[in-house]
């Protein structure tokens, strides 16, 4: 019965899904069965009659379990990277002879591989699900977000244009200055867009230290570097699949970081850093900068080749103060979000939503969102406020953006100088006390310099 097992045992062996492999007490191979070959990719022919410390030394394997299982006699686990690149388990037995002493070492390999990427895949997703988390934390932030004020001419042609680019793929560049609402726009042509149930992922390129920029946009696999994640990352190219990634800043990206989104724009393929499978998605981008790309591209800091992929459809967003008819409907937005979320009773009188339409706003939508949120928080329920109440900066109005006369700058001095007594005092009687001019100087400049008077007089 046994000679007939015999006879067949390399058959049986072959018929095995673990790999085995068998060699005698010296590390020579005696025998691999068929599951061996295909697990670590190495053939019977380069194996038999070979001495495991030799095939270590050639580098066909990392690890070996043959001299100590023969020195130490006892069972023994390892895990081996074959030169296909597997993480296979090596469970290795002695075999004792008549003697008692240590006849074959027999070798059983497992291929975990498919087990690592599955764990691997696993841990990309949790990564995956925590960002969606902090994303769509993020966004609540505020509440709903407000649909765009625009009764400017121009804004209303340029919402046209969101409009008809919402509904394409193009790749879109925002360009305007800071504050102008770039990010604002870029989640309205997501929302508009057939991507509106998936992810909006927003990048701030300028905000990334140069180093981890390019594995916080294509992800990393396990291991990739030291201090990495040993799930590995997605990147947020990953994350954006199926939606929109918004990159905002795009003119601060490291030209190497440039070449490999480039190669990404033109194919939607990519690799993640440390690995070399090809991840396929389906992302529409968005770009933004308040940066001139070609005065950079002159300077040899951005890519040319990239400036006209990523500017299929380019959107210019006017600042605030070439909007004129923006502004008031901003103010009233603003100032009602505001007294709602403090729940206080505050207004502008007339002469001060003029001069807050005359302000030149130099940090656009989102200064006058600022300024209204501190006017808000700050005044007492039931106020409403006249022009010198106004932030001083408002006030001054630097309209002019060159070198200014000196004339200017003393008209600018005096006039602020004169709010912030009159602010303090309340009196014109004291306030020119408090200057050292008479009171009808000071009524005088008070009018050349359009300020109310103060209530008591
Ligand atoms: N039309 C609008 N209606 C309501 N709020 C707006 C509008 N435009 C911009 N905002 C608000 O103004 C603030 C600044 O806008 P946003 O962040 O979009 O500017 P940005 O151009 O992207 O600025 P930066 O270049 O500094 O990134 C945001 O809080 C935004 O919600």
């Amino acid at each position: 019965m046994i000679s007939k097992i015999n006879k067949y045992a390399e058959d049986i062996l072959d018929v095995l899904d673990e790999g085995v492999y068998i060699s005698d007490r010296d590390g020579y191979t005696l025998h691999v069965n068929r599951a061996y070959e295909g697990i670590t990719g190495l053939t019977r022919d380069e194996l038999l009659g070979s001495r495991v410390t030799d095939l270590k030394k050639v580098g066909k394997y990392d690890v070996i379990l043959n001299p100590e299982i023969v020195q130490t006699r006892k069972p023994k686990s390892v895990v081996q990277l074959t030169k296909n690149g597997r993480r296979v388990v090596l469970q290795g037995h002695p075999v004792f002879d008549e003697r008692g002493e240590v006849a074959l070492v027999v070798t059983f390999a497992r291929d975990t591989t498919a087990l690592s990427r599955m764990e691997e895949h696993l841990g990309f997703q949790r990564e995956l699900i925590k960002t969606y988390q902090k994303t769509i934390l993020g966004e609540g932030r505020d509440g709903t977000l407000p649909l765009p004020l625009s009764k400017s001419s121009a804004m209303l042609e340029l919402m046209d244009m969101v409009k008809n680019v919402s509904t394409t793929d193009a790749t879109v560049l925002l360009l305007g200055e800071t504050g102008v609402g770039k990010n604002f726009i870029a989640k309205e042509i997501h929302r508009s867009s057939p991507r509106f149930k998936k992810p909006f992922i927003e990048v701030d390129c300028s905000a990334i230290p140069e180093n981890l920029v390019e594995s916080e946009l294509f992800g990393y696999a396990p291991g990739a570097f030291s201090g990495a994640n040993a799930n590995g990352k997605p990147g947020y190219i990953e994350m954006a699949n199926n939606g929109t990634l918004f990159l905002n800043e795009i003119g601060e990206l490291p030209m190497q970081v440039q070449a490999k989104l480039l190669r990404f724009l033109q194919d939607q393929e990519y690799v993640r850093v440390g690995s070399t499978t090809l991840q396929k998605v389906n992302v529409r981008v968005i770009s933004a900068t308040n940066k001139n790309l070609e005065e950079a591209i002159r300077e040899k800091t951005f890519r040319e080749d990239l400036y006209y992929r990523i500017r299929v459809a380019v959107v210019h967003l006017p600042p605030l103060r070439d909007r004129g008819g923006d502004i008031l409907p901003l103010i009233n937005y603003f100032l009602g979000t505001f007294t709602k979320r403090y729940n206080k009773n505050v207004s502008f009188e007339d002469a001060a939503l003029q001069t807050l339409e005359k302000y030149h706003w130099p940090g656009n939508v989102r200064e006058l969102e600022n300024m209204l949120h501190s006017i808000v928080a700050t005044s007492p329920n039931n106020t409403t406020l006249a022009p010198q109440d106004l932030p001083l900066s408002v006030l001054m109005n630097n309209e002019s953006h060159g070198r200014k006369s000196l004339q200017d700058l003393v008209a600018e001095f005096e006039k602020v100088e004169i709010l912030k007594v009159l602010r303090v005092t309340n009196s014109l009687a004291r306030a020119a006390d408090e200057l050292s001019i008479d009171r009808v100087t000071l009524y005088r400049k008070m009018k050349k310099y359009d300020i109310a008077s103060p209530s008591q007089g």
